[in-house]
């Protein structure tokens, strides 16, 4: 007897929204106004004109298709992911499965050099050399943003969040993800070929950086249960505001049209917005039938002892603190101790209005 199971995203919403694609060639008091709306409103965006060279997403991308090719057995020599290393179906270490493998690793060179001398056995540098260009490109585009953040929301010291990932010890990762196109499924609907790769969750750290290979299949929530697709787009990085830099709670301003607020004079907004509201953006990713997709993420994170808190001109008797002062060890322990999709930051709420 054959047993129909239930398939979730069947039964979901979809939203077609546009998303914001940000031009960051644009002028620089313009840019940041548009990526201080993007964090406050969606606490997601894309950027165009990043000023990554194509030949470091390409060499990259290319050693990580070429890993996720190789015979299983010898994938697994990359394994388990503890929580660095190749894992496959398993996330993190609670119970979470999607339709995903993946390769974990922390962005320091020691650790990149030590990977890949597993990942690349025959000529170790091929894979290092690529992972260490990738991740001081996507790091410097991180850093970049953040301090477009800062300035955006006037924050005197515009280096406040980037110096966080810039420092040497910082605990940022790079992840890559495999999506293996679904084949095995009676079922030819086109929904039935929609699988969840990697479920609902919100990342962490500061600030994501990811792009995928041009095939569709990151989604974000903005309500319970609704999913925008993100439109591939293998030109542009996605950027995920993450849970350290949401400070401030949830706020979103009535205007969802994108384009025109684009055209509004963006003064008058940020100066409504130096106490700004972050959104760290639930997201997920689904599998399909027709095309292996692979993502190549950053997460920006700062080293294990700094301590989090907002910038001063963040923090106003109208505006009072919501979370108490953390470290990121803290925190990290916090997540990494939940399921994927478990909300974490209520943890970390100020118990007075005040409190340090
Ligand atoms: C289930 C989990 C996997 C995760 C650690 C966690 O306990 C909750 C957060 C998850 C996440 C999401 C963003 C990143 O992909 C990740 C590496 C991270 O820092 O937090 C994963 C963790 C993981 O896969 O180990
Ligand atoms: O593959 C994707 O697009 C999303 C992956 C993701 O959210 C993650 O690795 O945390
Ligand atoms: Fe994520």
């Amino acid at each position: 007897m054959v047993v129909a199971t239930p398939n979730p995203i069947r039964s979901e919403k979809m939203r077609n929204i546009e998303l914001p694609i940000i031009d960051l060639s644009a002028e620089r008091p313009e840019v940041s106004g548009l990526i201080v709306r993007a964090c406050q409103e969606f606490g997601f965006f894309k950027v165009i004109n990043h000023g990554v060279s194509q030949d470091v997403i390409a060499r990259m991308e290319s050693q990580s298709f070429e890993f996720f090719a190789k015979p299983v057995p010898e994938k697994q020599l990359a394994g388990p992911a503890n929580p660095h290393g190749y894992g496959s179906k398993n996330i993190g270490f609670n119970g979470d499965v999607g339709e995903v493998e993946y390769l974990l690793l922390s962005t320091n060179s020691a650790s990149i050099s030590q990977m890949s001398n597993v990942i690349s056995p025959h000529d170790p540098t091929l894979f290092s050399s690529a992972a260490r260009c990738y991740v001081e490109a996507v790091r410097g585009l991180a850093c970049e943003i953040l301090e477009l953040m800062a300035e955006g929301l006037w924050v005197s010291d515009t280096s406040a969040f980037s110096r966080l990932i810039r420092a040497a010890d910082s605990d940022s990762l790079l992840r890559l993800n495999h999506y293996p196109p679904l084949t095995e499924d009676s079922d030819t609907s086109p929904s039935s070929f929609r699988r969840i790769g990697f479920g609902e969750h919100t990342d962490p750290q500061i600030l994501t950086v990811l792009r995928s290979n041009g095939v569709g299949g990151l989604q974000i929530s903005l309500e319970d249960g609704v999913w925008i697709p993100v439109a591939p787009d293998s030109s542009a990085f996605c950027v995920n505001v993450g849970d350290v830099l949401q400070f401030n709670g949830r706020e979103r301003p009535k205007e969802t049209n994108w384009a025109k607020f684009a055209l509004k004079a963006y003064t008058a907004f940020v100066k409504a917005m130096t106490n700004g509201r972050f959104v760290s953006v639930r997201h997920r990713a689904l599998a399909n039938s027709y095309k292996p997709r692979m993502s190549m993420a950053y997460f920006g994170a700062p080293s294990l002892h700094a301590r989090i808190f907002p910038p001063p001109e963040l923090v106003t008797p109208q505006r009072p603190r919501l979370y108490r002062t953390f470290t990121w060890a803290e925190y990290k322990k916090a997540a990494y101790s939940l399921r994927l999709g478990d909300g974490r930051l209520n943890l970390f709420r100020s118990r007075t209005v005040d409190e340090g």
